[in-house]
């Protein structure tokens, strides 16, 4: 049934138009050898609210990030960022515009310290320019500067003890934290997180999260990739559904995840997210599929949950 929603223009559904897009982008794929990885037809990106990027494994999630930030080329297809076209922009340049991305597996460089990290993360630093450099008062207000912010940041991220380690000392949870610093040195309007979640031990999960409603507290909007549907639920304003390189649902995270589209995507590809503790408030659409399914057919392999059986599925989900 066609629905309205206050972010979007018309009705909700995959490729919807929102009232306020931060980036819009239109026909745009990536082929490797015989595998269409990117299919997305229309996709735009809510300004000022925090946006889930989910889908089973291989969806394409990544890819489509690299696209949108310079690190990988489509084969077609542009894109705009606040109006303005990033197609065939180089990162490091999509970056200096204010889209910034973190990465599956932190990039953090562990030989240097937390805080030259940090102030690598700075922007058009007037350092990097021959005659700028030459001079040193031109300089050296701008680092006084962005040591500061550095500093600023730290403390925020708790990282301020650490601030002279090498990278490398720091634990996974912590490095996930750098480079979400880093991301911010330069004031970015969008930062793209890819699953910040991921490696992270729960103690740093709640302040992760804190971290992440802040930045759109301070205005940023947020993109993130995450296979962790509690976090999706419990901080998303908008999720996005990608399978197989297309986006197949696009909602609020309330109803987006009992689209049949969605269970089809999670389980047609036998992927092991879990769904199971989504629906607080009422049966698992996913598991009830999954459950249906061995009723029907009770001699059929189990689908779904990495391959268990339904009813150990069950169990599965409540780790
Ligand atoms: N550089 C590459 N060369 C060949 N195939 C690739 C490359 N990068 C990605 N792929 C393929 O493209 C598809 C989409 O991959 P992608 O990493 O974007 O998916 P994803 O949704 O981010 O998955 P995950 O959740 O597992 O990270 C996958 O089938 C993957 O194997």
């Amino acid at each position: 049934m066609p629905t309205a929603h206050p972010l979007v223009k018309g009705e909700v559904g995959p490729g919807c138009a929102k009232v306020d897009p931060i980036v819009i982008a239109d026909s745009v794929t990536r082929q490797f050898g015989g595998l269409k990885a990117v299919d997305v037809d229309h996709l735009e990106i809510p300004r000022g609210k925090i946006t889930a990027l989910i889908g089973p494994n291989g969806a394409g999630k990544t890819t489509m990030f690299n696209l949108l930030t310079g690190f990988d080329k489509p084969n077609t297809g542009t894109w705009e960022f606040d109006g303005k076209s990033l197609a065939g922009v180089p990162a490091f340049k999509v970056a200096r515009s204010g889209m910034v991305r973190t990465f599956q597996l932190t990039k953090s460089l562990g030989r240097l310290s937390v805080l030259q990290n940090m102030l690598l993360g700075a922007t058009d630093q007037k350092g990097e320019k021959l005659f700028a450099s030459l001079f040193r008062p031109l300089w050296k207000k701008q680092e006084e500067e962005n040591t500061a912010r550095a500093d600023d940041l730290l403390a925020r991220f708790k990282l301020d003890a650490k601030r002279e380690d090498y990278a490398a000392s720091l634990s996974g949870g912590q490095r996930k934290l750098l480079e979400m610093a880093r991301a911010l040195m330069s004031k970015p309007q969008l930062i793209m997180l890819d699953e910040p979640m991921a490696g992270v031990n729960p103690a740093l999960t709640q302040s992760l999260l804190g971290h992440i409603k802040n930045l759109k507290e301070d205005g940023t909007s947020v993109l993130f990739v995450e296979h962790d549907m509690h976090m999706v639920m419990h901080i998303s304003d908008w999720v996005v559904v990608m399978a197989e390189g297309r986006v197949v649902a696009e909602g609020p995270p309330e109803t987006v995840m009992k689209d049949p589209a969605v269970i089809d995507a999670y389980l047609g590809a036998h992927h092991d997210t879990d769904l199971g503790e989504l629906m607080e408030d009422g049966p698992n659409p996913v598991l009830e599929a999954e459950r249906k399914a061995h009723e029907a057919h009770p001699e059929a392999e189990a689908t779904g949950y990495g391959d268990t059986p339904p009813a150990a599925g069950v169990e599965e989900t409540k780790r």
